[in-house]
């Protein structure tokens, strides 16, 4: 890992050598941020990014001994598909939580009212959970975020402080699926961020994102910025 870019950005990074382990540092992590939200303020939001990685922390995290019935949870993305879809983030979210989810309160993206609808629906919820208190970002072998892809249309505009919408319509390209994503407004306010990945590949890109520094060609380098907890595993969670 490039640690010199980890220091300059004040990043935490946190290397365990099995998913599983990662898996427990990661609920764990989530499960105090909550706790000191509902401590505080008494409640707190908890938004969750899709894909592959984080089913093993989601089946921990649906252990914790939390009141579920002070959170909120919603999703950093989604696939602009119905829960019942093979590729529906909230279908993994419902499918590794269950319980967690029948007490907490449960903000879906894809309302299937159509794209842009569905997206100021999001954008009006999420005005109301500013600022979350817990976000959690994946990263793809690409370098994209939530569903903010190397230099998709739009994106210098999303990525900025400046973008008013904190959820915006993706259109579908090629064999990509129209997409709903959080803006970073609404990511880099959050109290607490982590990003969690696993594998070398990924390591490899999020080196890249450090050193090359061009959030239009690797996204998540616009998140890289503190307070920001990276947890990383070299045995990808898929391959074990
Ligand atoms: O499409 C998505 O990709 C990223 C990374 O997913 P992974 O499958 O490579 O772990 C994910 O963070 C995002 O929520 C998801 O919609």
């Amino acid at each position: 890992m490039s640690e010199s870019h980890i220091r300059a950005r004040d990043l935490n990074w946190r290397a365990d050598a099995s998913p599983q382990a990662q898996a427990v540092a990661v609920a764990g992590h989530i499960e105090a941020a909550l706790k000191q939200a509902i401590d505080e303020r008494g409640r707190a939001s908890l938004a969750l990014s899709g894909g592959r990685g984080p089913e093993l922390f989601l089946r921990e995290l649906e252990k914790a001994s939390l009141d579920w019935t002070r959170v909120t949870v919603t999703l950093v993305d989604e696939r602009w598909v119905p829960v019942e879809h093979e590729q529906s983030n909230a279908a993994l979210i419902l499918r590794c939580m269950p319980g967690a989810l029948q007490r907490a309160s449960w903000v879906p993206l894809y309302r299937g009212e159509g794209l842009e609808v569905d997206a100021d629906t999001a954008h009006r919820v999420f005005e109301t959970l500013l600022p979350v208190d817990v976000l959690v970002l994946g990263m793809g072998a690409d370098g994209h975020t939530a569903s903010l892809f190397p230099h998709m249309p739009g994106l210098a505009h999303y990525l900025s402080a400046e973008c008013e919408p904190l959820c915006v319509p993706v259109p579908a390209e090629g064999e990509r699926l129209a997409r709903l994503s959080m803006t970073a407004r609404m990511i880099l306010t959050a109290r607490h961020k982590l990003l969690v990945i696993t594998g070398e590949d990924k390591r490899r890109t999020l080196n890249r994102a450090l050193e090359e520094a061009d959030p239009m060609s690797m996204p998540i380098e616009a998140f890289l910025s503190a307070p920001m907890d990276i947890f990383y595993s070299p045995e990808g969670a898929q391959d074990s």
